[in-house]
């Protein structure tokens, strides 16, 4: 149990410019949250929440929590500073989980770079870090100063949560020791200057993924859906989850939209075509472009060359290309 696990754990609260202290020691916990006397009886519910949060942690022998009465400090939250060299940072995010996400974060971040964008491409996906794979990536980050050196592929700079736990590992992680691994990936890397870091979000809407999206402060979210129903139905939930931290959704990737069949050229909708553009319609958010299911992308995958990269000229390239050109006009807006 260390300061970085308590930290963690209380990051769903959002307290980060209330932190005054966090000490630990032999299991024994105490945190400081800064209020002014006026605000004392106020955060005293909030305050018996985390008490209680901090309790209930494998570990912990006790736990108080107390409210230092001086002025809350001014300066941004924790978070706010994490990334100081990065301009923009968006999340890829979809609702249900093996719909494309990791695909379209790689293939979008690569195709930034491609169209002269510093880009960074962050691996969160704590439920099954594919990005290293996908770009081909063997080695590990050397740390320098303390700080970790992401690694260079694509002409992407490329963290993952794979760096630091082996994959078949990432799922049993406790959640304070995936938070402590993301917090590292986001305060401790050397990202050094970047205009966009795009960051592979672990899919679905819960407490993981509401908690990353208010520590990453994402300018913007992608989301990715297939066109089939219930995908729709989740990307849904993922939008309202952005809505609900105030991270504007930037727009609706529809994947494996289509099939051609590579003998005959006979186009199939094998799960249905044209949902993720009339759910953004719906819900008023832009539709940033159809990517087919093409044999060309999952073995682009799975060969560690995305396929903006070995297919360049190819249709999916162009339609990455475009979803990136949609995605940096919406940043500079
Ligand atoms: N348009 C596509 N055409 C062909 N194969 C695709 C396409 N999109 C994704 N795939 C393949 O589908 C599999 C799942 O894709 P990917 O890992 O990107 O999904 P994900 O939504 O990130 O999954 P997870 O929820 O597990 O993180 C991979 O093998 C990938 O190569």
């Amino acid at each position: 149990m260390t300061e970085d696990d308590i930290r963690a754990a209380l990051a769903p609260f959002n307290i980060a410019n209330r932190l005054d202290g966090v000490h630990v020691q032999g299991g024994m916990v105490q945190v400081s949250l800064a209020a002014t006397r006026d605000e004392a009886a106020k955060l005293e519910p909030l305050r018996r929440e985390v008490e209680a949060a901090l309790r209930a942690m494998p570990g912990v022998k006790s736990a108080t929590v107390v409210l230092t009465a001086h002025a809350a400090p001014s300066s941004p939250p924790a978070a706010e500073v994490l990334l100081p060299g990065v301009k923009h940072v968006i999340a890829v995010a979809s609702g249900k989980g093996g719909v494309g996400k990791s695909t379209v974060a790689v293939n979008l971040a690569v195709a930034l770079a491609q169209s002269g964008l510093k880009t960074g491409l962050l691996d969160a996906d704590i439920y099954g870090p594919s990005l290293p794979k996908m770009l081909g990536i063997t080695s590990r980050p050397e740390v320098r100063d303390g700080k970790m050196i992401p690694l260079e592929a694509w002409g992407l700079k490329v963290m993952s949560i794979g760096f630091l736990v082996p994959e078949e590992k990432a799922l049993i992680w406790r959640g304070p020791m995936v938070m402590g691994a993301l917090n590292q990936m986001l305060g401790q890397a050397e990202w050094g200057e970047l205009d966009v870091l795009v960051v592979d979000m672990p899919p679905g809407t819960g407490d993981a993924q509401l908690t990353l999206a208010q520590k990453a402060k994402p300018h913007g979210a992608v989301i990715v859906s297939t066109p089939q129903d219930i995908a729709l139905l989740d990307a849904r939930r993922g939008v309202q989850m952005f809505a609900q931290v105030g991270v504007p959704v930037l727009g609706i990737v529809e994947n494996m939209s289509y099939f051609c069949c590579p003998n005959c050229g006979h186009r199939s909708e094998i799960f249905g075509h044209g949902g993720a553009r009339a759910e953004a319609e719906r819900i008023g958010v832009p539709f940033l472009g159809e990517i087919p299911l093409q044999l060309a992308i999952r073995e682009a995958g799975d060969n560690g060359a995305p396929v903006v990269v070995a297919q360049p000229e190819g249709e999916v390239a162009t339609a990455f290309r475009n979803v990136a050109a949609e995605v940096a006009q919406a940043l500079s807006r």
